[in-house]
């Protein structure tokens, strides 16, 4: 039995490039597509948000000169491609998926309707959210708190390429320790950036917890649904 009814779960960009140097890894994105069709046979109702950090980050286009606003769109629009990728990998497995955007694409995929949006989950459908907020200068980490609360999920799920928070980056300093559990204040003040505060501030006032997990390690998707010991729980 899964431990929940509803998650959220906030797919990497970043994690689709598996080992290349830029955009969708088409190995790694069957391998992320297995594990969620295996947890949504599950019978749990699940919504993705995606990120776009295998394309193109806002902030890098605003160190490169550019209006940061503009670039801040065109990281969107990256997440928009990832979305379609990700949508139609998840229908050749058998996954019914829709993608909802939050900038208009009428041609291509539907526009974000919140209870259009619930509908498809509690029919089973797998809904895919694309361009983030739909703002510049946010992220998709907050976009995945914020559609999270309005789904009214019971947890958002952190799939990202390190096996959950720790002290400090792990990728840079192989000294740093991994938390089991976190407090939302706790990481918020130490400043630990696997999330934006953002994210973590929305999170904490709706006392939606948030477990950070590594989508590169075969079967953690599951065990984090089935509620086994994966990753790091943040908590109020
Ligand atoms: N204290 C920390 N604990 C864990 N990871 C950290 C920490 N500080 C920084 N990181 C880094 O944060 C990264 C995850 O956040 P990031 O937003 O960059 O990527 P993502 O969400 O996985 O990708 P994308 O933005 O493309 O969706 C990790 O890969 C890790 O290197
Ligand atoms: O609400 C949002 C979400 C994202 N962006 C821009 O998109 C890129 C990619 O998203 P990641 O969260 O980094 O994967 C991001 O760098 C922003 O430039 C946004 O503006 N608003």
């Amino acid at each position: 039995m899964p431990a929940y009814k509803k998650v959220l779960l906030k797919l990497s960009g970043e994690a689709l490039m598996g080992d290349d140097s830029y955009g969708i890894n088409p190995g790694t994105i069957d391998a992320m597509v297995a594990d969620v069709a295996e947890v949504v046979q599950t019978g749990i109702q699940l919504a993705i948000v995606i990120g776009g950090g295998n394309i193109f980050r806002g902030v890098a286009g605003g160190a490169a000169g550019m209006d940061r606003a503009t670039a801040d769109y065109m990281g969107m629009l990256a997440t928009m491609m990832n979305a379609l990728a990700l949508q139609d990998a998840l229908r050749q497995k058998g996954v019914e998926a829709r993608v909802q955007s939050a900038l208009r694409m009428d041609q291509v995929v539907e526009p974000y309707i919140r209870p259009k949006a619930i509908r498809h989950m509690e029919e089973g459908k797998v809904v895919i959210f694309a361009a983030g907020t739909g703002n510049p200068f946010f992220t998709t980490d907050t976009a995945a708190a914020l559609r999270g609360a309005e789904m009214g999920v019971e947890v958002v799920l952190k799939a990202t390429k390190v096996d959950g928070i720790y002290t400090s980056d792990p990728k840079k300093d192989p000294t740093a320790t991994r938390y089991d559990t976190i407090t939302f204040d706790e990481a918020i003040i130490k400043n630990l950036q696997v999330m934006d505060a953002t994210a973590f501030a929305l999170c904490r006032d709706r006392k939606l917890p948030i477990k950070v997990f590594s989508i590169l390690k075969p079967g953690a998707l599951k065990r984090v649904v089935m509620g086994d010991s994966e990753g790091t729980l943040v908590h109020v």
